[in-house]
């Protein structure tokens, strides 16, 4: 049996009185696909800070076994960047151990961000200023900076998040590419849940303090959420999609039209 990248066991994260999980058993195996779903303020980005170990757990364990990549949350500001070439940006994933290493390190360096940028075919605009480039070709850029670590566990916090439908397609693809080839690990946050429907193995559900593990089958049913969130929800498949009706986070199903768009 092959060792989980990523194991919680007995997990439990308060903050005072507001408590995100409790009880949380989860392994990860490699090159699994776990969706991180959930309404807003749920805990989906503490999940992965905790990972990160940015953020300390309250209860249980938690073991990470391999190199982690990250890929955060977009924000508007970070486009004021005409200053800074892609290779740079990318560069900022493949620092640290390599300062310091001399001429040799200095050329390991460009060597993995040369790989990486390759890997997610952006190697045309790696000169250009990131601030000139579109949110898609931004991602793309993004994503080889987590690649540039090899990393055995990619965590994904909302990365189709203002994307044009053919921009989340390349990204779910470059994605799914990753841990098709290196065996990598995906938690992947998002509010949308369709565009990546066809790659997700199992989804993490986040609401009011309580959880669901599962595949989506098992999670993404109106028993299930109506029982996580306390109120009636519909759960729907229309042409291969998932709607959901009711909840807080309604919105996180609706439909898109990704594949007839990006099929286009
Ligand atoms: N260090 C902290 N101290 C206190 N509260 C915190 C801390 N970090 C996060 N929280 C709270 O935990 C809750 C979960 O936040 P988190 O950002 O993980 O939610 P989320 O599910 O990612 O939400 P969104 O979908 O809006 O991004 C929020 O109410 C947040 O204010």
């Amino acid at each position: 049996m092959t060792e989980p990248v990523l194991r919680f066991t007995g997990s439990e994260l308060s903050f005072g009185s507001r408590t995100l999980w409790r009880d949380l058993d989860l392994d990860v195996e490699p090159g699994e696909f776990i969706a991180v779903l959930g309404p807003n303020g749920s805990g989906k980005t503490t999940l992965l800070r905790t990972v990160l170990g940015q953020t300390s757990t309250t209860a249980g364990t938690m073991t990470v076994n391999g190199r982690l990549g990250y890929i955060p949350q977009q924000h508007a500001d970070d486009s004021d960047t005409m200053m800074l070439r892609g290779r740079d940006l990318v560069g900022f994933g493949a620092d640290g151990s390599s300062w310091g290493l001399g001429l040799r390190g200095l050329r390991s360096r460009r060597a993995r961000v040369d790989a990486a940028l390759a890997e997610v075919d952006a190697t045309r605009y790696a000169s250009s200023p990131v601030g000139l480039l579109s949110g898609g070709e931004q991602q793309r850029l993004r994503i080889a900076q987590a690649l540039t670590r090899d990393p055995a566990i990619l965590l994904c916090d909302e990365p189709l998040a203002s994307l044009d439908l053919k921009s989340q397609q390349l990204v779910v693809d470059l994605l799914d590419a990753r841990r098709r080839r290196a065996n990598t690990a995906i938690l992947f946050v998002t509010h949308e849940l369709n565009p990546v429907l066809p790659f997700v193995d199992r989804v993490v559900y986040l609401a009011g303090g309580q959880f669901r593990v599962g595949t989506v089958d098992e999670v993404m049913n109106s028993e299930t959420l109506s029982e996580l969130y306390g109120s009636p929800i519909d759960v729907l498949r229309v042409g291969g999609r998932l709607v959901v009706i009711g909840g807080e986070d309604s919105h996180h199903c609706i439909e898109h039209g990704y594949a007839d768009e990006a099929a286009s």
